[in-house]
């Protein structure tokens, strides 16, 4: 079986065009204009990547973009008399933090200075807590991305077998979470998990998010499963000349490809929806805060 290819890149157009059209309307019909403030902490390269990708889509997508950079030493009483003046500001709906944080301020307590109903990332305890107990919160973006993949490709997920491999509370805890809902019967796996190529095998849809390169081979995948890789390392590539590198995720791409039903490239597949994710996010939280029905089709 050669697996179908699932392009997050088209998907992500897809869904910020959406995105988009239901913007235009809320300017257009309520005269409200969206609005995502990002903050960024330090100079991390990634992030500062992540970051002006966000603003850009942000505008690009009919939204106001607020971008807020601090230096790398910032105290955290700054850092949250931040948040505190976004939470207060009718203009921002949307509030995301840009992780990671420098080593010296609290992610946890960061995180949790954001007023939920902002809380974009869907990272706050609350929003977990709602989303745990299958009450509408905001969901984080990536495994809402992935969420949003499958149902495209399978319409109902009901009864299915779900592995997710990987306990991180940004994506698989939350993951399982949203399989659950949608009536899978869901494992969660993880590195230390006993006999992880029997349990991922044994799964009609595997979600990747363990953070190792090409860990799950194509060996661990049952004939015709969908695979869902969360994964983005970047490892040598001495084959591309000295000193380059490459993206792979956490699955071994083509061993997988070859027997999967249907799988996820990266890059190209996870990554481009979560910031399609965000922006859907967004829009749900200021159609929220306005009383307004939220889009369909773009939320949990
Ligand atoms: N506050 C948050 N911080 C971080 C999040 C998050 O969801 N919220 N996620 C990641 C980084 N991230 C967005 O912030 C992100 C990662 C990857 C991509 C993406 O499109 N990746 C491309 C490859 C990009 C490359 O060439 O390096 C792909 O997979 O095709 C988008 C967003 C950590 N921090």
């Amino acid at each position: 079986m050669v697996a179908q290819v699932i392009d997050g890149k088209a998907f992500a157009a897809n869904v910020r065009g959406q995105v988009g059209a239901h913007v235009a309307k809320l300017k257009e019909e309520q005269g409200i204009t969206p609005g995502l403030a990002v903050v960024l902490v330090g100079e991390d390269p990634a992030s500062q990547v992540y970051v002006r990708s966000k603003g850009k889509m942000t505008v690009e997508v009919g939204m106001n973009s607020y971008e807020h950079k601090l230096d790398v030493d910032t105290a955290e009483d700054v850092l949250l008399a931040l948040i505190d003046k976004l939470n207060n500001d009718p203009a921002v709906h949307g509030i995301l933090v840009q992780l990671p944080l420098p080593k010296h301020l609290n992610e946890d307590l960061v995180i949790n200075s954001i007023d939920p109903a902002k809380d974009v990332d869907g990272f706050h305890i609350s929003n977990v807590g709602l989303l745990g107990t299958g009450q509408k919160s905001m969901v984080p973006c990536t495994p809402l991305g992935c969420l949003m993949m499958l149902r495209d490709h399978h319409g109902s997920l009901s009864g299915l077998n779900a592995v997710v491999v990987g306990r991180s509370n940004i994506v698989g805890k939350p993951m399982a979470q949203l399989l659950l809902g949608d009536s899978c019967t869901v494992t969660i796996a993880h590195s230390r998990t006993k006999d992880l190529p029997d349990v991922v095998r044994a799964a009609d849809i595997v979600v990747a998010a363990v953070g190792r390169p090409e860990m799950l081979p194509g060996d661990w995948i049952k004939e015709g499963a969908t695979v869902i890789d969360v994964g983005i390392n970047r490892i040598d590539a001495p084959e591309k000349g000295e000193g380059k590198t490459r993206l792979v995720g956490d699955v071994h791409y083509e061993s997988a490809a070859a027997v999967a039903g249907a799988i996820t490239p990266v890059p190209g597949g996870v990554g481009p929806m979560t910031i399609a994710c965000l922006l859907a996010n967004t829009l749900t939280a200021c159609c929220r805060a306005n009383g307004l029905a939220e889009p369909e089709g773009l939320t949990a």
